[in-house]
């Protein structure tokens, strides 16, 4: 029987335990996660501080015994701390403090990904907070319920997690400052005339913007009372430091191969440059079908797709990636903004010599007056082989299905030019007989 060890079982780890398990007979899967709980979506996070949900209950959706009764042996609050590559096997210290070794004959590594910390003073003063596991979003929470002086809140890093985050402790009655070193909020996942929107946005709702400016120091005695950059110092009784992920290959041990990040390299099939070992979710490499090649993009939704992927594999069945496209999307005061693939800037930076074309409308026709809000969308292609590198949308209607279709147009290297004649359906209830993506794609240069 072949003998599957799977390390860490959060999204990417999860996926692959499942698929193995649903799809496969003959197999021997043994998991290890250092943590206590498994399949946290921290998506929930900014939902659950914000009080938007009631709780956390509903931000998991499995555990150590679904996974048993399915006929996985699981370790959980145990560690891998080394692993013997040459003779196959891995070294784990167990929650009692016990030394255990398991061999395999394929391992999955699923170790995801750890928060960045900016090497800055005073980063260890009590109340800076990351912001991953389900155990911080719980202290988050503790201590704002148990500390009403906490009032100040300053959120370092203004991506994903810093902005729904500024969001959250604002409901929560807290005055938000928001710091990041780039010139507006998600300045990696959209261009200026979009970020523009969610700023904007977030100022309207209270939160205080401090862009372009370089954390300096967290100041404080035993907890941290202020935030100093190079612009101003600010009161905060709580730091949150969301500025990034980076891949947790700490059990590479130079025996496998690295990405220029430190991600494990990995090819279509979720293998690594050992021919027993598979990496899945956000310790792996993607395959970036704007820019066609290896890329880190850090989502829970390549995580799963790389855990079926590498299970299928490692049970024998062939099966390569599709590649992804770095979709993503995030909803804020009722402002939605989805994209797929690259911004204008990010296209220009990897070198192509990218166009884009705008265009903003009403969702629906003007003679519709519930529900009809406006919506702005951004094309970008390569001028020379017209191929569509990205695309943007932002509305306060729900637009987010739409940014599907630009995904699989990146992902099957359709051109602008055949967006133009595309047969999209018309009904005054949804959408315009000459609706914004016919209009964007007609109108390109
Ligand atoms: C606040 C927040 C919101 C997010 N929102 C979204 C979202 O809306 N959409 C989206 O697509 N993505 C989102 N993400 C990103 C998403 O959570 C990650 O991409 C995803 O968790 C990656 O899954 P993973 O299984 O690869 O890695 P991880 O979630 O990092 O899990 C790795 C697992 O490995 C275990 N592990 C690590 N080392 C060892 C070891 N040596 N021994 C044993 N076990 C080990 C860990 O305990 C952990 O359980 C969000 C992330 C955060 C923090
Ligand atoms: N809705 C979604 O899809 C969500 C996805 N995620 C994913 O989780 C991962 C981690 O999210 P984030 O931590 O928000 O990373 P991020 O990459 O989205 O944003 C990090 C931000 O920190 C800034 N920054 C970097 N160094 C800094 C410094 N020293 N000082 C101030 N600012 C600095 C960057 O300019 C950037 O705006 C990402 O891959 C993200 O895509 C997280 C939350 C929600």
């Amino acid at each position: 029987m072949e003998k599957i060890i799977v390390v860490g079982a959060n999204h990417a780890g999860t996926a692959s335990i499942n698929t193995m398990l649903d799809n496969y007979k003959n197999i021997d899967v043994t998991v290890f996660d250092a943590n206590s709980n498994i399949s946290f979506l921290g998506c929930g996070m900014a939902l659950w501080i914000g009080k938007q949900i009631a709780g956390p209950e509903g931000l998991f959706y499995s555990d150590k015994e679904q996974l048993e009764a399915k006929g996985a042996k699981v370790y959980m609050n145990t560690k891998i701390d080394h692993i013997d590559y040459e003779n196959k096997i891995v070294h784990a210290t167990t929650f009692d403090g016990k030394q255990m070794e398991s061999s395999y004959d394929k391992l999955i590594l699923a170790t995801g990904s750890l928060p960045i910390a900016p090497k800055i003073p005073g980063a260890d003063l009590q109340n800076v907070q990351f912001v991953k596991l389900y155990q911080n979003a719980q202290e988050v929470i503790d201590k704002l319920e148990l500390h009403p002086d906490i009032q100040d809140i300053a959120v370092v890093g203004a991506g994903y997690i810093g902005v729904e985050l500024a969001e959250a402790f604002q409901r929560n009655g807290r005055k938000v400052r928001l710091i990041d070193v780039a010139s507006s909020s998600l300045s990696s996942y959209y261009d200026p005339e979009f970020t523009k929107l969610m700023d904007e946005n977030l100022s309207e709702h209270g939160i205080e913007l401090h862009y372009g400016e370089c954390v300096q120091a967290i100041k404080g005695t035993d907890k941290v009372e202020s935030i100093q950059t190079d612009k101003g110092e600010y009161k905060a009784q709580m730091v949150i430091l969301a500025v990034g992920f980076k891949p947790n290959n700490l059990l590479g041990d130079n025996h496998l191969k690295l990405f220029k990040n430190g991600a494990f390299l990995v090819d279509k099939t979720q293998k690594t440059s050992d021919d027993s070992v598979y990496a899945i979710g956000d310790c792996a490499t993607v395959y970036d079908n704007a820019i066609q090649d290896t890329n880190y993009i850090a989502l829970a939704t390549n995580a799963v797709r790389s855990g079926i992927v590498a299970a299928h594999n490692v049970c024998g069945t062939h099966l390569e990636s599709l590649g992804v496209q770095g979709s993503n999307g995030i909803h804020i005061y009722g402002l939605s903004m989805v994209s797929t693939g690259l911004s204008l800037q990010k296209a220009k930076d990897y070198g192509f010599d990218a166009l884009a074309t705008d265009y903003e409308d009403l969702q629906k026709p003007a003679f519709v007056t519930e529900d009809n809000q406006p919506v702005n969308i951004r094309i970008v292609y390569d001028k020379e082989t017209r191929r569509i590198l990205g695309a943007q949308m932002a509305s306060m209607y729900d637009i987010s299905m739409g940014i599907h279709m630009f995904s699989l147009a990146i992902q099957e290297k359709l051109t602008i030019d055949q967006l133009k004649l595309l047969d999209l359906f018309f009904l005054p209830h949804f959408n315009q007989p000459y609706n914004y993506i016919t209009m964007a794609a007609l109108t390109a240069k």
